[in-house]
């Protein structure tokens, strides 16, 4: 088992790290086009009644409740299980199997307000997106940017709350945590944690363009792709003014797997009388 675990791949070796917030990896193509294809069918093929409608996207929770005192746990599908087992080999940064999966779908002038991950997970989160690009904007948590925004969802389990241990006191600090994008291209997997996880807020816009030249892992190679219309859904805006911008055109619906882990775990309890 040893063995076969030495052999598999590392998807956060360094290569994969983007950004200068630790830590940010994003791993492009992840799964392939037919894997997203089996993916999207399952979810798809879900009773109408597992998707919960918010104000701004549909989400189906996998897994069970998410309290405040942990999870009431129900068992992963296997077609959900074969892909969370993968990123918790592959990733090395989950302390027991992927137990909770968050799937998210937006349509393209949907998104999700900035917002922290609630307190019941493990601060280690892997998105795997399917469907349409979007752009993920990373923003620091309102303690280090001395407002008191409230950018709280509350519909998600998710909660803003104030990062322990954060020493506020001095303008260094707070120079240190710039906003940050990335591209989130289909097929891709991001996974953040550590600072980016605990500092950050992160949230989609809710527009149907999205403007991505900045962000962390847009490379030269994506531009010229770009350029040459190799990548659906990404275009040159030449209209923007002197400067070129590669934007993102949304023209599908995105679909996102957020997967993680909550350690304080309940079964059901069964009362027989
Ligand atoms: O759809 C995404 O990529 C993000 C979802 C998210 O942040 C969440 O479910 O907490
Ligand atoms: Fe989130």
């Amino acid at each position: 088992m040893e063995e076969l675990l030495s052999s598999e791949k590392v998807v956060t070796s360094d290569e994969f790290v983007v950004g200068s917030v630790p830590t940010v990896f994003y791993i492009p193509d992840y799964i392939t086009a037919a894997e997203e294809d089996q993916l999207l069918n399952n979810i798809y093929q879900a009773p109408i009644s597992k998707w919960k409608s918010l104000k701004n996207r549909r989400l189906q929770n996998w897994g069970g409740v998410v309290h405040e005192k942990g999870l009431l746990a129900q068992d992963l599908p296997p077609w959900l299980k074969l892909v969370t087992n993968r990123i918790y080999e592959e990733s090395r940064l989950f302390p027991s199997a992927i137990n909770h999966v968050l799937i998210n779908e937006y349509l393209p002038d949907q998104g999700i307000m900035p917002h922290q991950d609630g307190p019941a997970y493990v601060p280690v989160v892997a998105i795997l997106s399917l469907g349409s690009p979007v752009v993920m904007d990373f923003v620091p948590h309102p303690s280090f940017r001395g407002t008191a925004t409230d950018t709280s969802e509350n519909n998600n389990e998710d909660i803003i709350s104030k990062p322990e241990n954060i020493e506020m006191s001095s303008g260094e600090h707070l120079s240190e945590y710039h906003p940050f994008s990335v591209a989130l291209m289909p097929r891709s997997l991001l996974i953040f944690k550590d600072k980016a996880y605990s500092d950050f807020l992160h949230g989609i816009k809710d527009s149907e363009f999205q403007q991505c030249d900045e962000a962390v892992n847009v490379t030269n190679s994506l531009q010229n792709e770009a350029e040459e219309h190799m990548v659906s859904g990404l275009k040159i805006d030449r209209e923007a003014g002197d400067d070129d911008h590669i934007v993102i055109h949304r023209t599908g619906t995105r679909v996102s797997l957020t997967c993680r882990v909550v350690t304080k775990v309940h079964k059901h309890l069964i009362k027989l009388h």
